[in-house]
């Protein structure tokens, strides 16, 4: 039988109703005590390693997830991580940087609901994705919910109150869940165990920017003194405004001062390519400035924070974004 840890964090699968609303209040030995049959699939040990809404999981938070996952990698056969939703995709994109090619399976889940809630989601988000941790062909970063297993660079957020909370964006779900049965739509290429690589530093300066009309240029001034790092979310495909220079000489003398700026799209599927209108053309070959093609916001946020953690060398940074992880581009 597998042997599971579950390193419980906090989230609504683990709140109660307080004074001022829903808050973590239940530990993770009381979660796994309310959801029956899991003695039947592995052996389940619990890490309680906060009990946290994941409204305030940050940087630190994630490499003390991935430190409690690397200090019983060997122990274990598969890793169970319970999570509040709202950032859970941000927190899945950032191990499947942190912690690569990891032949065991890290599973995120969390619910909607309470466990307490008569109505839960929270014991087959639960159930189900120790059955997916515990599987001989389940490996890598994921997030299993709703019966859906998102690898853990394309989550997103999706839906604020349904249980369909999470979408695989621009990338197929690896698989689904039916009751007790594994539906795998994609076959993994499974690790060698000895190409497991981990990191345990991040640069948490890097900034989302959303293009709006009328948003003035001035503003990469105003970041330069906070970020190493912005992300340009354009217009469309790939547009940024040009009835003036303002944007072009603010982006260009951002990338030319040694600082990373990768674009991107607001619109939530299909990716970004600067190369298809004029009002991009001339960003999509500037030395400097890194292309996101249809990677999510979330894992571009954590991919730049893994990779400035490590250089700040313009060539090995490029380098590094380029290079597909766990799904993260095609
Ligand atoms: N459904 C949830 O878990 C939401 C909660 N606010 C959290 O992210 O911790």
């Amino acid at each position: 039988m597998k042997n599971i840890l579950m390193i419980a964090t906090g989230g609504t699968i683990a709140s109660k109703e307080g004074d001022l609303g829903l808050t973590p209040a239940v530990t993770g030995e009381e979660l796994a005590a309310s959801v029956p049959g899991i003695k039947d699939i592995c052996h389940l040990e619990v890490l309680q390693l906060m009990n946290i809404d994941s409204t305030n999981m940050r940087p630190r938070q994630w490499l003390m997830i991935r430190d409690a996952i690397m200090e019983n990698y060997n122990n274990y056969d598969g890793f169970v991580v319970l999570h509040g939703t709202d950032t859970m995709a941000y927190t899945a994109a950032a191990l499947s940087y942190l912690i690569q090619d990891s032949v065991k399976p890290i599973v995120l889940t969390g619910s909607q609901k309470p466990m307490a809630n008569p109505y839960t989601d929270a014991k087959i988000n639960l159930f189900q994705s120790i059955l997916y941790a515990a599987d001989d062909l389940s490996c890598n970063v994921c997030i299993v919910f709703n019966g859906k297993v998102v690898a853990g660079t394309r989550g997103r957020k999706q839906r604020t109150r349904s249980f369909d909370a999470f979408d695989s964006m621009n990338f197929p779900e690896l698989a689904i869940i039916r009751d007790s049965r594994i539906i795998r739509y994609y076959t993994e290429e499974r690790p060698a165990p000895q190409n497991l690589k981990s990191y345990a530093s991040l640069n948490d300066r890097v900034f989302v920017l959303k293009l709006t009309p009328e948003v003035k240029a001035e503003i990469f001034d105003l970041l330069s003194g906070h970020y190493d790092a912005i992300i340009l979310e354009t217009f469309g495909i790939g547009g940024i405004p040009e009835y003036d220079d303002s944007f072009e000489k603010a982006i260009f003398s951002w990338v030319d001062s040694g600082k990373t700026i990768a674009v991107t799209t607001q619109v939530p599927e299909e990716g970004c390519d600067l190369g298809v209108y004029q009002v991009g053309k001339k960003f999509s070959n500037h030395k400097g400035i890194l292309k996101s093609d249809d990677m999510t916001t979330e894992s571009i946020v954590a991919k730049l924070m893994w990779i400035l953690g490590q250089t700040d060398k313009q060539d090995e940074i490029a380098r590094l974004f380029y290079r597909e992880i766990n799904h993260d581009r095609v």
